[in-house]
């Protein structure tokens, strides 16, 4: 306990010099008027309220209060410990002491009540924030979310009168864009087909699609988010190639890890804000003094010092009661997580070692210093009272440190960030890319400017850096009399380390410049300068003490309420953007699905449609060339034998060759009667085809494949040389064409004996008995002699004349009597009928090819309409459940960052005066 430290005097621990300083700065205040002080300086009244240009009661009544409520060390003396430990006058005012104690308790009360509110106003925020990232994460697994893309692929912005749908970088906020939406053409999603696209597009479709241009966040809409940024700074690649080259998946995924690291970043503020601890950043440029900073803070020579960089690792100096009690130094072993209880995670060292190890980098990243804050709780920083405080004493910036530092900077356990700056270098350019990127994290920056004694021309030198720090962080700047603070860190003397401890030998520190006992500071001069410097420091220390923990609200919680802003502002522009691109979707596919709808019901009913009067088409051709080649080929068999087909006859040595010829002759015109009807069926295949290729292109368009029919290939194979196969022997009696013989006769007979004979004579081959009568009634005409006398001439003319006859009639009786003999082989075989079918069969089967093609290709038209509408209705479907989520979610989260700007953590108190510039110091 700093109490331990105290003189039994009741004296400062500084002893003398502080109670002298204390007087000096009081006397060097301005007259009462300006800075009203109505608490006797001789009360129990912390002395620090008699350091700086001026005070109010209210103020340190009110941080009075807070220690004594939050702390629990109930009126806990603070500052002039002469006067706070001198019984006299403790007694002399505890009347005024006691109203002044209830005072405090009920403004403490109310503080911490105040703060509570916010705390668990923002928890709650958190917890629910949590919630919408985590649905927001599921939806992007089902519809991916849409990043924004404004970005012409030939770099030229948008303007309002372009066609495409756009985000414009007006819409930073939700109203604008909604007023410029409505102005604007709608939105899409970049993988979103244009309206009047027919085909429905679903996200897995659009997944796989070529991304036309970038979908990324254009560098206006970049601007707009700050969490959900998708840091694009990879390789070599410039950012706008990076951007050109991601599909939407890849988008998806990268957003998503936002999202788990956000939420993640939320689940540690939660926890953070839930904690009572608070961890302060030291950092700056290499040798600012920082070190020397951290040790003036605890009055004692703890972190090396040094001309030349020497902090190489991160020292967090956390008091010793969290060690037991116990000063010692644990080094953190490389990617180990620390657990003080774990002594694999570290290796113990004394504090007399750290210099050593700060300078050994190579073996650990991070060492925790355990130790006893010589000074009272109303002074120290660690051991306050209030809240568990670490300093961590950060590496010098550099271009090998100033990521890890601004990383560890960004750790939401980072309550504060103490940024050490040489009043002689101001601010390099490390330094001032590492507090443009802290300011977008920490709502406020604490500026030390060190080595102030080593400037000359001072008021210059504030008036530059303030400057400085106005272009870097306003805000800071705002509040630069709490802020920004010029010291002196070495001119601060040390205390007596307590038992067993080092530093704090009494000195200043090596480089000397402050107060102590050194010799030389006798110096009139050099001791007005060590006062003035101690001042300086001191109004530092209210300031910081302030800082972390009577604003501890603002340090502790502002954190998380930026970050809370920051990510529903993000949510809310994504929402906002998403939810457009949902409606604009649903509306096409909605229009789409109204034109698909009837389309379909039409493809459907043409695809039956179609098929019949297909198969009635074919049908039909298939019916006339049947009816039509029979009809031909049975009209050349019948008619054969009508001539003799230019077959000339050679006489009757020759009649059987002749028969042959003219066999063949005959054979080869029933033939090509078969080739006429394969010609003409060609032609009706042809016209066949060819309607059926209209149907085609009618109903299927470009997308009927025709199938390049060839009809010569028809017919190839001569399947009519059957014919040619037809086995007709020629016999004797196919010359003797007895039709006509017995025409003949009928007609000239009772006119001419010799043909009556001939006729007798021949008919004795056959024995008719209609002859024999005739010749009895011949007998009888002539009598019995002459008839003797007659007949054998006369057998032999009529035997001649009818051999003569039958001759002469061969080139006419023979076709006759071929073509008789051939049709009836012909029809044995049914010629006629079985080649009109082979030819229909052929035609049947060539119109099948495109008629099937047709069918096919209708079927495939109706089933591709089909899923097309399926996939309409389901990207209907996803975009509904897109459009009503995100409408939601641009409600909910507008809702909650509203309720998130509510929380007021610059507002004072109801009941309390503002503690402000105004409060217990005034800057520098
Ligand atoms: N004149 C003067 N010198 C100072 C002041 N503060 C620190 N120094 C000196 O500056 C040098 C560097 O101080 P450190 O505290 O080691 O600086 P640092 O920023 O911790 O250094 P690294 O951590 O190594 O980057 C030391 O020699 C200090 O004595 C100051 O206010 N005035």
């Amino acid at each position: 306990m700093s109490q331990e430290y105290f003189s039994p005097k009741g004296k400062s621990p500084l002893g003398q010099e502080v109670d002298e300083a204390s007087d000096d700065v009081e006397n060097n205040l301005p007259p009462p008027t300006e800075t009203t002080n109505t608490v006797p300086t001789n009360s129990a009244t912390p002395a620090y309220l008699t350091v700086g240009t001026g005070s109010t009661s209210q103020h340190a009544a009110h941080l009075q209060a807070l220690l004594d409520h939050d702390s629990g060390y109930g009126g806990s003396i603070a500052g002039d410990t002469a006067a706070s430990l001198n019984p006299e006058v403790a007694r002399a005012s505890s009347q005024q002491m006691s109203d002044l104690d209830r005072h405090r308790a009920q403004t403490g009360a109310i503080h911490q009540l105040w703060y509570n509110q916010h705390r668990v106003a923002l928890g709650r925020s958190i917890n629910r924030v949590v919630e919408l990232l985590r649905g927001l994460q599921d939806m992007n697994v089902s519809w991916p979310a849409h990043y924004p893309s404004v970005q012409r692929p030939d770099g030229k912005p948008l303007t309002r009168a372009a066609t495409r749908p756009d985000l414009q970088h007006t819409y930073s906020t939700a109203d604008d864009f909604i007023t410029s939406s409505s102005a604007a053409p709608p939105l899409r999603r970049a993988m979103t087909s244009l309206e009047g696209q027919a085909e429905a597009e679903s996200s897995k479709a659009a997944e796989n699609r070529a991304t036309p241009e970038p979908r990324l966040v254009s560098p206006q809409i970049a601007q707009e988010f700050s969490i959900l940024k998708l840091d694009l700074k990879l390789g070599s690649l410039h950012q706008a190639e990076l951007v050109h080259s991601l599909e939407k998946s890849s988008i998806a995924s990268l957003l998503d890890g936002k999202i788990s690291s956000s939420v993640k970043h939320l689940l540690l503020l939660r926890d953070r804000i839930e904690d009572t601890s608070s961890k302060v950043l030291i950092t700056g440029d290499l040798n600012a003094g920082k070190s020397t900073f951290c040790n003036a803070l605890l009055r004692r020579k703890i972190l090396p010092e040094d001309q030349q960089p020497c902090t190489s690792i991160f020292c967090e100096v956390l008091d010793a009661r969290e060690n037991s009690g116990i000063e010692e130094v644990h080094a953190v072993h490389k990617d180990a997580h620390y657990d003080r209880n774990d002594e694999t995670t570290y290796d113990v060292f004394t504090l007399q070692e750290l210099e050593k190890l700060v300078t050994d980098n190579s073996t650990y990243t991070q060492c925790k210093v355990y130790v006893r804050d010589v000074r009272t709780i109303d002074e120290s920083l660690l051991n306050n009272g209030v809240v568990d405080i670490a300093l961590i004493d950060a590496p010098g910036l550099n271009s090998d440190t100033t990521k890890t530092t601004a990383i560890f900077a960004r750790q939401e356990e980072i309550d504060v960030v103490v940024f050490v700056v040489s009043a002689a270098n101001h601010f390099t350019l490390t330094a001032k890319e590492f507090i443009w990127a802290a300011a977008a994290e920490k709502a406020y920056l604490f500026i030390v400017v060190n080595g102030f004694d080593t400037i000359r021309d001072k008021e210059r030198c504030q008036k530059m850096i303030l400057e400085q720090v106005a272009k870097m962080s306003p805000r800071t700047f705002k509040e630069s009399s709490e802020l920004v603070h010029f010291v002196s860190s070495n001119a601060i003397p040390m205390l007596p380390a307590p038992p067993g401890g080092p530093g704090g030998s009494g000195s200043g520190s090596a480089s000397g410049g402050g107060g102590g006992d050194e010799p030389g500071d006798d110096d009139p001069k050099d001791k007005g300068k060590g006062k003035e410097a101690l001042r300086d420091f001191s109004q530092l220390e209210q300031s910081l003490r302030r800082f972390v923990l009577e604003k501890r609200a603002r340090s502790k919680l502002a954190p998380a309420k930026t970050y809370l802003t920051n990510i529903l502002n993000d949510v809310n522009t994504l929402a906002t953007v998403n939810e457009e691109v949902a409606r604009s979707e649903w509306e096409r596919v909605t229009k789409e699905l109204q034109e698909l709808e009837p389309l379909l019901e039409s493809s459907k009913k043409a695809k039956a449609e179609i098929s019949d009067e297909v198969n009635k088409t074919i049908e039909e051709t298939c019916e006339e060339i049947y009816n039509t080649s029979r009809r031909t080929i049975n009209s050349a068999i019948d008619h054969a034998g009508d001539h003799t087909h230019g077959v000339p006859y050679p006489g009757l040595f020759y009649a059987f060759e002749y028969a042959e010829d003219l066999k063949q002759a005959m054979l080869s015109e029933i033939a090509a009667s078969v080739t006429t009807c394969e010609e003409h069926a060609r032609t009706q295949t042809v016209k066949g085809v060819n309607a059926i290729k209209q149907l085609g292109i009618l109903h299927l368009g470009n997308e009927y494949s025709d199938l390049n029919f060839r009809p010569d290939v028809m017919f190839r194979r001569k399947r009519d040389a059957l014919a040619k196969q037809v086995d007709i022997p020629t016999e004797l009696l196919d010359f003797v064409d007895w039709s006509t013989i017995l025409q003949r006769q009928e007609k000239v007979a009772g006119t001419g004996m010799a043909l009556t004979l001939a006729t007798a004579v021949g008919s004795q081959m056959i024995g008719g008995y209609s002859w024999m009568n005739h010749a009895l009634s011949a007998v009888r005409v002539m009598g019995n002699d002459n008839l003797r006398r007659m007949i054998i001439p006369g057998i032999v003319l009529a035997a001649l004349t009818a051999t003569y006859y039958v001759l002469n009639q061969i080139p006419q009786s023979l076709p006759h009597r071929l073509n008789g003999k051939i049709a009836t082989q012909l029809a044995a075989i049914d010629y006629a009928h079985v080649n009109s079918s082979r030819i229909a069969g052929s035609v049947r089967k060539v119109l099948r090819f495109p008629a099937d093609s047709l069918r096919v290709g209708l079927q495939r038209s109706v089933e591709q309409l089909d899923s097309r509408r399926d996939e309409t209705l389901r990207v209907r479907a996803e975009s509904d459940v897109a459009r009503k989520y995100f409408s939601n979610l641009v409600r909910v989260s507008d809702h909650e960052r509203r309720t998130v700007e509510a929380v007021d953590l610059d507002a004072v108190p109801p009941g309390m005066q503002p503690a402000g510039t105004g409060g217990l110091a005034v800057g520098a």
